[in-house]
């Protein structure tokens, strides 16, 4: 992505998240139009933060151990997370969920097949290209949050780029804090916030590198229905007003009925995507794979 561009999108994302513009999807997807028509007055091919970025698979296997003990966790999977939308990963446990995420961040090799992050293909990659495209091109939100208990919440927020031996963006960074109502607790250390809070400097750190893709895996498993309808509509802000792409492994239905469309996996393929996504056709999807939803 050119420089202007980028400075373009961090002008209007730092405008569009600081005014917590942060609504539902018929809002997203009429601020997405609006941009894509801003960006093509400006001469560009796609709106901002969707030239870049997204992700894919292209007959993506992986097979864990060998001979009789093998565990083909993914079967020849195709799929696409686009660019500047939000998407949700479902499926019985032992689906592959974790694994499709896992081999798509660049953290589990494929067995065969191709995984692209961008552009890249990470297959392609040197082991020192990989780590680097994973620091500044992934952003990951776990469930258990992955806070080291010793950093203070600025500290942990700032760890990828630390790590890359970069800086962030000022501005940015108070942006994203401010959004996610962590500037009096960034001097705090993990142990002394609560469960919300931890969620909220997991998906700041996510963030403040401005990644080419979001992997949310079940970020609201841990939280009360409050605070978990507060992540998912930040991750929907994100999505919504600063085009960052996000995928989310969830069992919840209610968390995908946030999501643009949701890919099923069962047995390590893919058997379904659903666009528009509501609680209830997911639940009814779900029903039909078997398993807990
Ligand atoms: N490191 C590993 N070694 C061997 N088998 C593995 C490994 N990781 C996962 N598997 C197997 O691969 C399959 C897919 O696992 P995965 O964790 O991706 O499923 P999932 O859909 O994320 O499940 P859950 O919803 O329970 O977290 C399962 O049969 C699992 O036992």
């Amino acid at each position: 992505m050119n420089d202007d561009r980028d400075g373009g999108r961090r002008a209007r994302g730092v405008q569009r998240l600081g005014a917590q513009r942060l609504g539902g999807r018929r809002a997203g997807a009429q601020r997405r139009d609006a941009r894509r028509q801003d960006a093509l007055r400006q001469g560009a091919s796609a709106a901002p933060g969707e030239a870049a970025g997204g992700a894919r698979t292209v007959r993506l296997t992986k097979v864990y151990g060998s001979g009789d003990m093998a565990v083909r966790a993914l079967d020849e999977v195709s799929v696409v997370f686009p660019a500047g939308r939000f998407t949700a990963i479902m499926g019985p446990s032992g689906a592959g969920k974790s694994t499709l995420m896992h081999c798509v961040a660049g953290l589990e090799d494929a067995t065969s097949g191709s995984v692209y992050v961008g552009d890249e293909e990470l297959g392609a990659l040197s082991d020192r290209r990989l780590t680097r495209l994973r620091r500044e091109r992934i952003g990951f939100v776990f469930q258990a949050f992955n806070l080291l208990p010793t950093l203070t919440a600025r500290d942990n927020i700032v760890l990828p780029m630390t790590l890359a031996g970069t800086r962030p963006d000022g501005e940015w960074f108070d942006t994203v804090v401010r959004v996610l109502r962590l500037g009096e607790r960034l001097s705090h250390r993990p142990s002394e916030l609560s469960g919300g809070q931890q969620q909220r400097v997991a998906l700041a750190r996510a963030l403040v590198t401005r990644p080419h893709i979001v992997f949310a895996d079940e970020p609201t498993g841990n939280l009360d229905s409050r605070t978990g309808a507060e992540v998912l509509g930040l991750l929907r802000g994100a999505v919504d007003d600063l085009g960052q792409t996000v995928a989310m492994v969830t069992h919840d239905p209610v968390a995908a009925g946030h999501a643009d469309a949701v890919v099923f996996l069962a047995d390590g393929r893919v058997v379904d995507v659903m666009d528009a996504p509501t609680p209830d056709r997911v639940l009814d999807r779900m029903h039909g794979l078997g398993g807990r939803s």
